[in-house]
């Protein structure tokens, strides 16, 4: 169906972003609700695991930036809305920050950023963001995937700082850095801005934004796991902690 009124009419009420959470439900509670984040969440954390996420997590953060520029490059040059520069300005102004924060915090955990090796999943989601940079893919298709990489860390980090959950003090910093409500709106202003340009493209851009959004969410899961490998989780998952 080539008419995107008529798609809209039939899905409801319902966004294409919100169509696709509900459509592609499993692997995005896979993804915001890792027994990493789980294990952050119950106090059980393993440190060293922690310690992987920043080495890792800073490494991905480079490509990240990069990713966050083409797509300011791509909104100027496609956007119908000036607005939405802003938006992915704040985002690289933010990243700068997070940059300080993360040197910050390896300081005060003795590991030397500039010696890490990128592991076979960060590397593989640096060259996915590598591919969406290129300037054949549509800006609907990049800020459809920059919304949902921001999401899983807003939706998997807030989850550790409801009421009732143990996170250990020293994890709190990280959690409320993108766990809390600014971050959250910046998300929702990046999905509406997705859904905006979903609305008004074709359904083949729309499909490569579908195909786009699940694998963000293949490579989230596939980042969890190398920090924290399903199997020294499995008992977790099972509600017991006698495996770790
Ligand atoms: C792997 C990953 N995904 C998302 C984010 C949030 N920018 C992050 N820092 N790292």
């Amino acid at each position: 169906m080539a008419d995107p009124k008529a798609r809209a009419q039939l899905a409801g009420a319902m966004t294409a972003t919100e169509s696709w959470l509900r459509k592609h439900r499993l692997i995005y509670t896979g993804a915001t609700r890792h027994p990493f984040i789980l294990t952050i969440r119950d106090g059980t954390i393993d440190l060293s695991a922690f310690k992987t996420w920043l080495e890792q997590d800073f490494g991905f953060l480079r490509s990240f930036a990069a990713f966050v520029g083409s797509v300011l490059v791509k909104a100027w040059k496609e956007s119908d809305d000036r607005a939405d520069e802003e938006v992915i300005l704040a985002c690289l102004a933010a990243l700068n920050d997070e940059f300080a924060w993360f040197k910050k915090e390896s300081l005060k955990r003795d590991i030397n950023l500039s010696e890490v090796v990128p592991q076979n999943a960060t590397a593989g989601y640096s060259r996915f963001l590598e591919s969406l940079m290129r300037p054949e893919v549509e800006y609907t298709v990049a800020i459809t995937a920059l919304w949902l990489i921001e999401a899983v860390y807003h939706e998997s980090f807030a989850h550790c700082l409801e009421e009732g959950t143990k996170t250990p003090l020293e994890l709190r910093e990280a959690c409320e850095r993108w766990g809390n409500e600014g971050f959250g709106s910046y998300c929702n202003t990046l999905k509406k801005i997705a859904d905006r340009r979903l609305e008004m493209g074709s359904e083949e851009v729309s499909k490569k934004a579908e195909v786009g959004f699940l694998r963000v969410l293949e490579y989230e899961v596939e980042f969890w796991n190398m920090v924290c490998p399903p199997h020294r989780t499995a008992a977790v998952t099972e509600g017991s902690t006698s495996e770790r």
